[in-house]
């Protein structure tokens, strides 16, 4: 039996999990960390009444962790409370499982260090879908044949960060085969500032949001007299669930940090 906490539980992302931990026979629920709510069971908080009246909800990640007796924290939360919260549950011993997404590279600087440091597994996935790892696989294996690639990631208008972290997470898989290289005519000018995305080693990155979206991606790759589109759709956020799964119990046997599912799937 693995004992999980669940933080962001309310959230799009934290619903499905819950729902996912209470359906899996050899996961426990151990406690839920929310911005509010502390002091009550999960079966009191909106939404989720006949399900967890023995799982605590707690406000404070300090007191959660050192309270509750668990092996791993499945945070989707923000950029800003999920690195806290994985430092944190590193600290105390609990293995991270970590889908939310916005981190720096200074921020996965500082969990890889630490994580190293008390020598338990952590996992960080921009995208839990596996048709979406595959999506990036097979761009960084089309990359090899393009020299030119424009990302464009769609996503629901709640979302807090831009570009995603699976934008930046194919956009780094992309450049481990495609040398840097500036694209579009070298005389090109913004009239509007913004016009040409996000540059990333010269491969432009384009952030849709919008009410009725979920989690979409192409990569559009560009060469003489032909393109290449390769495309992810996400339309239910059960398309997640799995990895989240599986990362759990991956995560259960490893010693240092991964970033990424593509580095645990065969
Ligand atoms: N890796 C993936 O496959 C994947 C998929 C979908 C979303 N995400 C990411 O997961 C994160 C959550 O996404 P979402 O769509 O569920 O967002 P959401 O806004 O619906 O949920 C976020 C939740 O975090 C909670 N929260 C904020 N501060 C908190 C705190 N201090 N303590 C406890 N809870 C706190 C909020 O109350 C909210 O319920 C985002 O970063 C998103 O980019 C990742
Ligand atoms: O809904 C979101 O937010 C998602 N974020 C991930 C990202 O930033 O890449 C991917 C899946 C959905």
């Amino acid at each position: 039996m693995i004992n999980i906490i669940i933080a962001g539980p309310r959230g799009k992302m934290g619903r499905a999990a819950v729902q996912m931990v209470q359906e899996t026979e050899h996961f426990h629920l151990a406690a839920v960390l929310d911005r509010k709510n502390g002091g009550k069971y999960l079966n009191e908080v909106d939404g989720f009444a006949g399900i967890g009246s023995d799982v605590p909800v707690y406000e404070d990640h300090e007191e959660c962790f050192s309270t509750v007796e668990a092996d791993v924290l499945i945070d989707l939360t923000t950029p800003e409370v999920g690195r806290i919260h994985t430092l944190s549950a590193l600290a105390h011993g609990i293995r991270p499982v970590v889908g939310t997404t916005g981190f720096s590279d200074e921020d996965l600087g500082e969990l890889r260090t630490m994580t190293k440091d008390k020598g338990i597994g952590c996992i960080i996935a921009p995208n839990f879908a596996i048709g979406a790892i595959l999506m990036m696989k097979f761009a960084q294996n089309a990359a090899k044949y393009f020299d030119d690639v424009e990302i464009l990631e769609m996503h629901h208008d709640q979302k807090l960060d831009a570009p995603s972290g699976t934008a930046i997470k194919t956009a780094q898989l992309i450049s481990e085969e495609r040398t840097v290289k500036k694209q579009g005519h070298a005389n090109e000018k913004e009239t509007i500032p913004g016009a040409r995305g996000a540059d990333f080693e010269g491969m432009r990155i384009h952030s849709v949001r919008l009410p009725g979206l979920i989690a979409h991606q192409e990569v559009i790759f560009g060469g003489e007299g032909q393109t290449l589109t390769i495309r992810h759709d996400s339309y239910d956020r059960k398309s997640f669930m799995s990895g989240v799964r599986v990362s759990v119990d991956t995560v259960m046997n490893l010693d240092h940090l991964v970033y990424g599912l593509e580095n645990i799937l065969d």
